[in-house]
């Protein structure tokens, strides 16, 4: 099982930042949350933030965990780890993506998302609507 974060990124607005994955990578041409691959001895905090400054050049600020979700994909099964995080500074330059919004959470189920991010985006969605 592969460990992967993912960073549920808001900035003044209330808006959160999705990146879609680029051809050449695995689940290329569907959206995500940025993150990748926790390393050995990393925290998720940690990982998030090298994963950030790497794929796009800016800086986070992780709070708070979003919770986990387990997908199998077939080749590999991944354990997706979210958190939320604070947009702190850096123009986005795309590394591993070829493109990028910034959303409002109602708007987010207007976008096709790798399958393991169905669960948070689904319930980013609920949350935002009014009891
Ligand atoms: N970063 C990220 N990865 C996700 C999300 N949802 C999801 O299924 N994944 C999958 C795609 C990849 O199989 C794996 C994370 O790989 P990665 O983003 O570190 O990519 P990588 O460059 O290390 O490797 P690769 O996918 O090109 O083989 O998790 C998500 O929201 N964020």
């Amino acid at each position: 099982m592969i460990k992967v974060a993912a960073a549920i990124i808001h900035n003044e607005e209330g808006q959160i930042l999705i990146a879609r994955r680029r051809q050449g990578k695995s689940q290329a041409g569907l959206w995500e949350f940025p993150g990748g691959k926790i390393e050995q001895d990393e925290s998720i905090a940690e990982c998030l933030q090298r994963e950030l400054q790497e794929e796009m050049g800016i800086t986070i600020l992780p709070y708070e965990s979003f919770g986990m979700n387990e997908h199998n994909y077939g080749e590999i099964k991944i354990q997706l780890i979210a958190w939320k995080a604070r947009y702190q500074g850096g123009v986005i330059d795309l590394v591993d993506h070829d493109e990028h919004r910034w959303v409002l959470p109602a708007e987010l189920d207007q976008f096709m998302f790798a399958p393991a991010d169905l669960p948070f985006v689904e319930r980013l969605v609920m949350e935002s609507k009014p009891d």
